[in-house]
């Protein structure tokens, strides 16, 4: 009611009536965009077990009955139209059989590198619509997780190009099954940040996890929009548009309501409502003029800021409330000049006056606010303003930018005994190495935090630093005298401790309420459902060029920094999920799964992970090696076709017929000598070995076998599996709720450029006794020696054994002293047999 009340003042102003009107309806419009389309991502997402992410499931659904939709979810597969459907494989109770539909559906494929070589051109297009789970895709995960964090329980360690992608795949259709999409990286790249990043990195939203308190949460996500998220945010915006627009409506800065997560209607009646009144509000205050805006914020908050004072001063007896005087900073760019060039600091009556330093002080002691980085949040965090509970007062000031407001947020909850943290949100990449190495700023920041007692005393006699806004990592302290500092500084000291900073946050701790308060992206280039989110569409326009300023001027950083000591145990993040890619929780008696087949080449690798998890369960996905390079190389020259042949490349010295094994591309294939590594920390009992050539001809063959490794129930069986025709490889079916066919995209199957038939017979050589090795090493002939005789096929001919992998005696067995040194001396038979080897020592410690 206060709000059309308050917009009656339109009615007499016909265009700004008109203006209120069209963005009403534009703000409306996109919201039922914003939801259809994400409701899309919803019924099919690209983790297999869609029932399990996908459907809504209410408070009261049990894990068990929950594992019971994933298995009758995990049945119900749409049948194929008569073009779609081909010979589909079964599953290898007898090998007859197997070898029987093996040798169907190699008849179909009809060679498949020819025939996928001639389709796949003319496909492309189709494929784009066709084939749905492409590496980018899967990245992106908007959907809800239930039960617990887990570290994996299996890991696909490799190895590269040897089909990991397409075992993984097949694998999450599995209910017991939880995986993540992206790869980690955790052993081989991201090892610094420890198991809490891992961890973290393997969780997801964690249900009602923004209402586990019983207080005030927010909750604020500035990733890819879905509806679930988008509930949360709404919740968030519901704040703080409830901020802005009672400041509007009734000057009340004190009052807002609890968060509580409402039902799906109610929430989207609440995002329209919300709409209404941004919309409103921005028409009222015309925000795009940056002064104006910031003018009119400027006088709603001192005359909030009064009004509260008189409104709630029985609140603090005793308390002196010491109005708000920003005398010299009238909008936000003044400001920022103000403090950049000379800094600023407040007098003991609460007066900005210009400092010659290079800092803001941003609570006086008296407890007035003077500034704080160049951003008029302060008012909101008046300690007179803040009254018990606390989260009831503290809210972003919608057109702060999140830095500074984070920062102060995060100072004044440690000031006040409170356990918090602040960590990065990321906007664009769920890779936060990425994201600090490629220097891109953060472009919000977001804080956790635990209510102690402590925290509702009082806010006298303190004083706040901060500053840094240009930087993207704060460092925080608390010096001798109690005072907060956040100070800026350079890489690579920065990173370092922000990486240590995430650490910290990740881990999560189970006592305690947890708060949990985001702030909404400041450039983030998302259309305008961040205008719900960050308050203000033109928010991002008008800020902009302010902030741009910010970013260049290398001064600005307020004082020299120190490292946050951390003197009590870390917050738990839970509430704020803020990594786009995500590895699923899992229920009782689900697998947490994650491949990244570059660790099987990783030398620390074997020990890390072990040290991690001892009896874990290793998988690995081996092709023949020859086939793999070509691939490798193949995947290199798609994103640089400048580099040289492979022809050049597999060779030191042609004519000699030196093959280059330290070209990453040829060491990897020595599945061997990377096999000894882990056999030194891993019985072969832990390890399943998957033949890349079969789960192309006969994937439910092999899922068989590793669902059988991986104790779970034959789930994923042929019924899952159609070969495609366009594709020329193996495909998902689709569930029955989706319409979508799930082929891998177009990264998976690629056509192998035309290599010199004397070259590959030449590597198939130099393989050779590897290979023996590996299959001595294996117990498992996986017969890649007869591709290497048939020189009729190319490279990408999937040439099948005409029998299941033979089994022959392992050569060493599970954690058997004597496996090393056994090895060495084969590798150094082998070295001297090898005609076309220029295996060095060297290259093979390598
Ligand atoms: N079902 C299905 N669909 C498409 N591709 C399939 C499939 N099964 C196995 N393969 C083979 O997987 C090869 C890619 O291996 P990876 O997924 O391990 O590659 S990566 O290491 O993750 O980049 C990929 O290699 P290329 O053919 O060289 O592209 C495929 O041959």
């Amino acid at each position: 009611m206060a709000f059309w009340s308050s917009t009656s003042i339109f009615t007499s102003k016909v265009p700004r009536k008109i203006l209120f009107m069209f963005t009403l309806s534009l703000s409306v419009t996109y919201l039922f965009y914003s939801l259809m389309s994400c409701y899309n991502s919803l019924q099919f997402p690209l983790q297999e077990n869609y029932a399990y992410q996908g459907r809504l499931v209410t408070e009261e659904t049990t894990f068990v009955t929950l594992r019971e939709k994933l298995y009758s979810a995990s049945q119900g597969l749409t049948e194929f139209t008569e073009a779609e459907r081909t010979t589909a494989v079964s599953t290898v109770k007898d090998h007859a059989e197997a070898e029987q539909r093996t040798v169907e559906w190699i008849r179909t494929q009809a060679s498949p590198t020819k025939s996928a070589a001639a389709n796949l051109n003319t496909a492309l297009e189709k494929e784009h619509q066709e084939f749905s789970t492409t590496d980018s895709e899967l990245r992106v995960n908007c959907t809800m997780d239930y039960g617990e964090k887990k570290l994996p329980q299996a890991i696909i360690i490799g190895v590269k190009k040897g089909g990991t992608r397409a075992l993984l795949e097949a694998l999450r259709v599995h209910p017991d099954v939880r995986a993540v999409g992206n790869e980690p990286h955790f052993f081989d790249r991201n090892y610094e940040k420890g198991l809490g990043w891992y961890r973290f990195f393997m969780c997801s939203l964690v249900p009602d996890s923004c209402h586990l308190t019983e207080n005030l949460s927010l909750c604020h996500h500035s990733v890819k929009l879905c509806p679930l998220v988008f509930i949360k945010d709404q919740l968030t915006m519901k704040m703080y548009l409830g901020r802005e627009l009672q400041d509007l409506e009734s000057g009340d800065i004190g009052g807002f309501a609890r968060i509580s997560v409402g039902s799906w209607s109610e929430n989207i009646l609440w995002g329209l409502t919300l709409a209404l009144r941004l919309m409103a509000y921005i028409a009222l205050h015309k925000p795009c003029k940056r002064k104006n805006l910031w003018a009119h914020m400027h006088t709603d908050m001192q005359m909030h800021h009064n009004h509260n004072h008189n409104r709630h001063s029985h609140r603090t007896p005793g308390q002196a409330h010491p109005s708000i005087t920003v005398t010299r900073c009238t909008n936000e760019y003044q400001r920022a000049q103000v403090l950049r060039k000379t800094g600023s600091s407040c007098n003991q009556s609460g007066h900005l006056v210009p400092g010659g330093g290079s800092r803001a002080q941003a609570v006086c002691p008296s407890g007035s606010v003077a500034a704080i980085a160049g951003h008029s949040t302060i008012p909101a965090l008046l300690p007179n303003k803040v009254t018990p509970p606390i989260f009831d007062s503290v809210v972003t000031w919608l057109s702060t930018p999140p830095e500074a407001f984070s920062l102060m947020m995060l100072l004044l909850m440690r000031q006040k005994g409170m356990d918090a943290h602040m960590g990065g949100e990321l906007v664009t990449s769920g890779d936060f190495k990425h994201l600090a190495l490629r220097g891109q700023r953060l472009r919000s920041f977001y804080f956790a935090f635990k209510q102690t007692p402590s925290f509702q005393d009082s806010y006298q006699n303190t004083s706040v630093y901060a500053g840094q806004m240009n930087t993207r990592w704060a460092y925080l302290s608390l010096s001798s005298q109690n005072e907060v500092e956040v100070a800026g500084a350079k890489k690579p000291a920065l990173e370092n401790t922000a990486r240590k900073e995430l650490n910290v946050i990740f881990q999560p701790e189970k006592t305690g309420k947890i708060y949990c308060l985001g702030v909404c992206a400041q450039r983030q280039p998302v259309a305008s459902l961040s205008m719900l989110r960050c308050g203000m569409d033109c928010h991002k326009r008008c800020s902009r060029s302010m902030l741009q300023d910010f970013s260049k001027n290398e001064t600005y950083s307020m004082l020299p920094g120190k490292k946050l000591q951390e003197e009590k145990p870390p917050v738990a993040v839970k509430c704020c999920s803020l990594v786009i890619d995500l590895m699923p929780s899992t229920l009782e008696g689900q697998i947490t799964m994650e491949k990244t087949p570059s660790y099987f080449v990783t030398n620390h690798a074997p020990k890390r992970i072990h040290s991690m998890a001892r009896d874990i369960k290793l998988i690995i996905v081996v092709r023949n090696p020859v086939t793999r390079a070509i691939s490798d190389y193949t995947q290199t020259l798609s994103k640089k076709p400048e580099i040289p042949t492979f022809e050049v490349l597999a060779f030191k010295n042609r004519t000699l017929g030196l093959i280059d094994a330290s070209w990453s591309a040829l060491r990897i294939g020595i599945y061997a000598l990377h096999l000894e590594s882990w056999m030194q920390y891993f019985p072969l009992s832990q390890m399943h070995f998957v033949s890349g050539e079969r789960l192309i001809v006969d994937p439910a063959g092999e899922m068989a076998k590793v669902q059988d490794f991986l104790g779970l129930k034959r789930i994923v069986t042929d019924k899952h599996f159609y070969f495609n025709k366009t594709k020329g490889f193996p495909c998902l079916k689709k569930p029955e709720d989706s319409s979508t066919p799930r082929c891998l995209g177009k990264s998976k199957g690629r056509t192998h450029p035309k290599i010199d038939p004397d070259v590959i017979r030449r590597l198939h050589k130099f393989y050779k006794p590897f290979n023996m090795m590996f299959y001595q090493m294996t117990g498992q002939n996986f017969e890649w020696e007869l591709e290497g005789d048939n020189e009729s096929h190319s490279s990408q001919d999937y040439l099948l054994p005409s029998r299941p992998l033979t089994s022959i005696k392992p050569l060493c067995h599970p954690g058997e002293a004597g496996t090393s040194s056994y090895l060495h001396r084969a590798i150094d038979s082998i070295k001297v047999q090898a005609e076309y080897c220029d295996i060095s020592c060297e290259s093979c410690d390598a």
